[in-house]
């Protein structure tokens, strides 16, 4: 008898094929990334990402209420910080009526049960575009440190729900968790970038909120795109340093890393499918050269299928109305 199993059964058609499935991808899995700029009436498209766009606060608002329309229930909060505000020790990250700060308050203004997080990094209140402060040319850990934790706090204060430290300084999530406790905010949970690389795929983020470094690279805090084993150490420092989810960053390039995360530790885990990966994609799709939704959605099951509880991703909007 030849042969003895066909699996090409279970593929005969789209009822089979749904029957059998094994990821889905709902409006449950994402997390919105936006940019928030000065001003009023401001929608500006990001050149290197084509339809996303940076907001001011009252267009926000409306892109806001258009998500929670949508089902998608949480936002991940990145601020351009204009270059007479930034310095070397990202002093106005701290200040309580700073733009991400009334980011915040706007959005649990406009989507009281949206979950806000913020991003905590100092690299758009730097004027040396660095994750931390800078002494004769190096990035100095630990005064970053103090830093990142006081600004949790502030975001806290604000209204966040979760903070998300981007930064890669070792022992912030621990010192963030202290923070937060001693003011009371026993509630403000911690995603961490835990396994974040040195990843040229960040060029459109940078373009974005003009956060590029101006010398050097990051090379000395953010992981080596040659390591994998690193970044279950990362991983595991952050989960006893008290993170409650773990992030895996950039996306398509280490899905590896997102399984092997997803199958050493029981947190959830997310994974950043970042700007780079969108322009990608917009860019091949506009040449005519990729099917846009084809890849997008590809793309999404891919996170799915390596491991991913939720996906922080500029597609997701698109997704959803796709799937909608
Ligand atoms: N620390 C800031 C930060 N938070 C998220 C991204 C990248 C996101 C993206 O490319 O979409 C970056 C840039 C960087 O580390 O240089
Ligand atoms: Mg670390």
């Amino acid at each position: 008898m030849f042969p003895l199993r066909r699996n090409r059964r279970l593929r005969t058609n789209a009822a089979i094929r749904g029957l059998i499935r094994e990821n889905s991808i709902t409006a449950n899995d994402f997390l919105v990334p936006l940019f928030v700029v000065e001003g009023k009436g401001v929608k500006e498209e990001i050149p290197s990402m084509p339809n996303y766009y940076r907001h001011s606060l009252d267009t926000l608002v409306d892109e806001l209420k258009l998500l929670w329309s949508l089902g998608l229930r949480s936002v991940l909060l990145f601020v351009k910080v204009p270059d007479n505000l930034k310095d070397n020790k990202g002093t106005e990250a701290l200040n309580p009526e700073g733009l991400m700060q009334r980011a915040i308050k706007t959005i649990k203004n406009t989507c009281p049960d949206m979950i806000v997080m913020t991003d905590v990094a100092l690299d758009p209140y730097s004027s040396f575009g660095h994750d931390g402060i800078v002494e004769d040319g190096k990035i100095i850990n630990d005064d970053t440190v103090e830093v990142l934790a006081e600004m949790s706090v502030s975001h806290a204060e604000a209204g966040a729900d979760f903070v998300a430290p981007s930064d890669m300084m070792d022992g912030r999530i621990l010192s963030i968790r202290e923070a937060l406790e001693d003011e009371n905010f026993t509630d403000v949970g911690i995603m961490s970038y835990s396994a974040k690389y040195a990843s040229a795929f960040y060029g459109p983020f940078r373009d974005a909120l003009d956060s590029a470094p101006g010398f050097g690279d990051k090379k000395t805090y953010q992981m080596d795109p040659a390591n994998r084993f690193e970044a279950l150490r990362e991983t595991e420092m952050d989960i006893d340093e008290g993170a409650d989810i773990v992030m895996v960053k950039p996306g398509m390039a280490y899905l590896d890393i997102v399984r092997d995360v997803k199958n050493e530790f029981d947190v959830p885990v997310a994974v950043y499918q970042v700007s780079g990966e969108y322009a990608m994609i917009k860019a091949a799709a506009e040449k005519g050269w990729l099917n846009h939704d084809q890849v997008m959605m590809e793309s999404m099951m891919a996170f799915k299928r390596a491991g991913a509880d939720m996906i922080a991703s500029y597609f997701a909007k698109d997704v959803i109305k796709l799937l909608s």
